[in-house]
């Protein structure tokens, strides 16, 4: 009687092990990580970490590459080079930590040069390298890539300022104007460039700024926050037009500042300070590429000198750029890689050529290019991002439906300022250039 019981017992135990055990490994709970993975992948870190501080070159014997043995001298590779001392690896949500003490002479660009290795040797999703204070450098392992189902991110809201997303590290993805002025965003199509703009657009537009679109794509894409928009070029022409009354605007926040002795618009009393302005300007090919006609190559002139004007002379006097376009490279013409240069916040989505990694992250951080080139199509709205401190990471947006983005903006309508220089000059120029 006992046995067919025992037996039923035993095949359900094992129905449930199976099914719980399936469900553990596809969905891969925190409480997994910390149960399993994290003892597993720590003692992996532990017991590689010899063989791969000495296959890195990161080990150095204390004993000299080269003695004397009489009168001659022996050149040659020390033997029993020491590996670098580690720390116990911390368990965290969704990896583990290790400090490393450098040894004398040794630098982080060593390590992370090494960065492939570790994640082959510990069999984790990525490890990233980083260097909080001089002799030591921070290894962080990720079990699993966090931006695939990254939590809500929260951030104290500040004046232009935009929760944009969440980064790997588990932390808010911020975007904010007063800290870096001025932003250059590429991506593929299809990338999560317009999600992102509407998640900005999103989150600005309850504050009191003034949001200025350019979209040579004939407004399709900015288009839909008209409500919310002091002014939208939907053409090259209307582009020159409101970038020339912006510049202009811009010397009169200069005089009001020289008259007040200030340096920044910051610093002048609440009832004189001028409204901040952010540019947004979708696809920035559109402004820089002339079909070669007179006309035309004056056009993209002018736009390059304006937007380099409003890039150099614009962070004092709330004036911002929120530049955007697919590929960003020199061929666009030398003032892109001017603009470049002033535009100090960069976010880089998917992109179809090394060129626009490169340009877009090379110059900042030269290791986070190759994070970029490694982004695939399914990762969309995921991107690498620069920090304010001159730090990057892998980051995602929050997606913001166009229609959340759409009905915000119309709620938002009326906290839309008035600049009437701007709509005088949308209203000047005569036909239409694309
Ligand atoms: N953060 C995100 N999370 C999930 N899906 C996203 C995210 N961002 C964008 N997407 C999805 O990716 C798709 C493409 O996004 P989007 O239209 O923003 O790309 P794009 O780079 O602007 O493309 P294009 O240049 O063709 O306009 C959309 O269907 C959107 O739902």
């Amino acid at each position: 009687m006992m046995g067919p019981t025992l037996l039923a017992l035993a095949l359900a135990v094992l129905a449930w092990v199976l099914v719980v055990g399936d469900l553990v490994r596809r969905h891969r709970p925190a409480w997994h990580w910390y149960v399993v993975g994290y003892p597993v992948t720590a003692c992996r870190v532990v017991f590689t970490w010899r063989r791969v501080a000495l296959l890195n070159d990161l080990s150095v014997s204390r004993l000299p590459a080269r003695t004397l043995i009489g009168h001659l001298l022996v050149k040659g590779d020390p033997v029993r080079p020491a590996a670098p001392r580690l720390s116990f690896p911390r368990a965290t949500r969704m990896g583990l930590t290790v400090a490393v003490q450098l040894h004398a002479g040794q630098t982080p660009a060593t390590y992370l040069k090494a960065a492939d290795a570790f994640v082959h040797a510990w069999k984790v999703h990525a490890v990233r390298v980083t260097s909080p204070e001089r002799g030591l450098v921070l290894l962080t392992a990720m079990a699993s890539d966090p931006l695939q189902r990254p939590g809500l991110a929260t951030a104290p809201a500040e004046l232009l300022s935009a929760l944009i997303g969440a980064l790997e590290s588990g932390g808010a993805w911020v975007m904010n104007l007063r800290l870096v002025p001025h932003w250059l965003i590429v991506g593929a199509t299809r990338s999560g460039k317009s999600t992102l703009l509407a998640r900005l657009i999103n989150q600005l537009a309850p504050q009191p700024v003034a949001l200025v679109g350019i979209d040579c794509k004939g407004g399709m894409e900015l288009g839909l926050f008209a409500g919310r928009l002091s002014a939208l070029a939907t053409s090259r022409r209307e582009a020159v037009a409101v970038l020339g009354a912006l510049a202009l605007d811009m010397q009169e926040r200069m005089s009001v500042c020289r008259s007040a002795g200030v340096r920044s618009i910051w610093e002048l009393p609440d009832k004189l300070r001028p409204v901040p302005v952010v540019v947004i300007v979708d696809e920035i090919a559109e402004l820089y590429l002339s079909d070669g006609r007179r006309e035309s190559k004056a056009e993209t002139e002018q736009c390059s000198t304006l937007l380099l004007r409003l890039a150099q002379l614009g962070a004092a006097l709330g004036v911002h750029l929120v530049v955007a376009g697919q590929r960003v490279g020199s061929d666009l013409g030398p003032g892109v890689t001017a603009l470049r240069a002033q535009l100090g916040g960069r976010i880089c989505h998917r992109v179809n050529d090394p060129g626009t990694a490169e340009m877009t992250l090379g110059d900042l951080n030269k290791d986070a290019v190759a994070v970029a080139q490694a982004i695939t199509a399914e990762e969309r709205g995921v991107a690498v991002c620069t920090g304010p401190d001159g730090s990057w990471s892998r980051a995602r947006s929050h997606l913001t439906p166009t229609e959340e983005a759409v009905s915000t903006a119309r709620k938002h309508a009326a906290l839309t300022p008035d600049l009437p220089a701007l709509d005088r000059a949308l209203a000047a120029p005569e036909g239409d250039d694309k």
